[in-house]
């Protein structure tokens, strides 16, 4: 049977937790890129604005070594000269990246700069943890990921509180000058730091979003549940599984797909919308960019088949070695089933 297109432009969800109504396109384009490939992302972020209609792009301080911010940045200016959109049409976010935890003011105003922005629509902490700032002596910038030569473990900072780069977000929130944010969230938080962040008489403004992988094989049920009993607003990344799309070869996407004559990208991003969340894939390839226009009403059952993946088969996309000590990512979930 074949279903209707509807356009992703309008699926939109408000935010909670900020001091004006802020909402945010459920749909938005992932710019975790590498340092050689800007040319090419700006492009892609161009063909995403004016070819797609897609206004929300999710990109951080940490992609392409600091890079990317700087091609997002040229992407807007040039579509925002060429009249294809307004800044205020634009719903923009970036991450503090955790070798500046204690710098959360710093990151930002960097990545304002990069971005050639005023503000930010959505400042996210990338991660709960700390890492030592040491300068690379080759490049003259912090290590993102600052690894011991000898032992080739990810050097943390032990002085380190990871809620102290929230309490620095909620400080610029909610300075009376602030003009540079609009709503501020936190990634990779389990249920545990949620509880303490919310449970933190200190903050004045819990989350508005908490970003995390979330695809098929990764469904987040406890944190998503957690979430909406909190008025918490999830955004999936990795939705596609990461790089070379793995989601998209399952079969039970596919079966789904064939029944409706539609793409398994377009039933992942269905399902996503279906489910009320929000949802970041990225592609450097202009053709599909362009066509990441619409989704489509899936029922409730294959809804919940693609629910059930995830169940059977659990599996995480991104397996970085920094994130063993992270509550929700020991005891990792991973299957021979990919
Ligand atoms: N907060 C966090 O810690 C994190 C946030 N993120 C954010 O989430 C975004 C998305 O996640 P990411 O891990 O990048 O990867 P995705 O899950 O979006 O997958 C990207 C891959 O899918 C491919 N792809 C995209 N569309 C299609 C299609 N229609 N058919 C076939 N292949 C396709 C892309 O290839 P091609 O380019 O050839 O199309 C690319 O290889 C990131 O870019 C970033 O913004 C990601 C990781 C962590
Ligand atoms: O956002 C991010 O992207 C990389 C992986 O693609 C991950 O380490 C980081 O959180």
């Amino acid at each position: 049977m074949s279903l209707t297109p509807k356009l992703l432009k309008d699926a939109q969800i408000k935010l909670n937790n900020t001091h004006n109504p802020v909402f945010m396109p459920q749909f938005g384009f992932g710019t975790a890129a590498n340092a050689d490939e800007l040319e090419i992302n700006k492009e892609a972020i161009k063909v995403a604005v004016r070819d797609a209609g897609i206004r929300c792009i999710d990109t951080a301080r940490f992609y392409g070594g600091g890079k990317i911010e700087y091609a997002v940045g040229e992407a807007i200016e040039e579509l925002i000269k060429e009249k294809v959109v307004t800044r205020e049409e634009l719903f923009i976010t970036t991450k503090i990246w955790p070798n500046q935890w204690n710098k959360a003011q710093e990151s930002l105003d960097k990545s304002l700069k990069a971005l050639k922005l005023d503000y930010v629509d959505l400042l996210l902490q990338h991660w709960p943890i700390c890492f030592l700032e040491i300068v690379n002596p080759a490049t003259g910038e912090l290590y993102g990921t600052p690894h011991d030569e000898k032992t080739g473990k990810p050097l943390y900072d032990e002085t380190g509180d990871y809620i102290t780069t929230y309490k620095q977000m909620d400080a610029i929130y909610n300075s009376p000058n602030n003009t540079k944010v609009r709503a501020i969230g936190v990634s990779n938080y389990a249920v545990s730091q949620l509880e303490r962040v919310l449970a933190d008489d200190t903050i004045k403004t819990k989350p508005s979003i908490l970003q995390v992988e979330l695809n098929p094989q990764l469904n987040q049920e406890e944190l998503v549940k957690f979430c909406t009993k909190n008025g918490i607003v999830v955004i999936g990344y990795s939705p596609l599984g990461s790089t070379g799309a793995p989601i998209l070869k399952l079969p039970e996407v596919n079966e789904i797909a064939k029944a409706h004559d539609i793409t398994a990208y377009d039933v992942i991003v269905s399902w996503f919308i279906k489910k009320n969340l929000a949802v970041i894939p990225r592609s450097l390839n202009l053709q599909r960019v362009a066509k990441m226009k619409y989704y489509y009403d899936l029922t409730d059952d294959e809804v919940a088949k693609i629910d059930q993946i995830g169940i059977d088969k659990p599996y995480r996309h991104i397996d970085e070695d920094f994130t063993a000590i992270l509550p929700g990512f020991t005891g990792r979930v991973k299957t021979e089933n990919k």
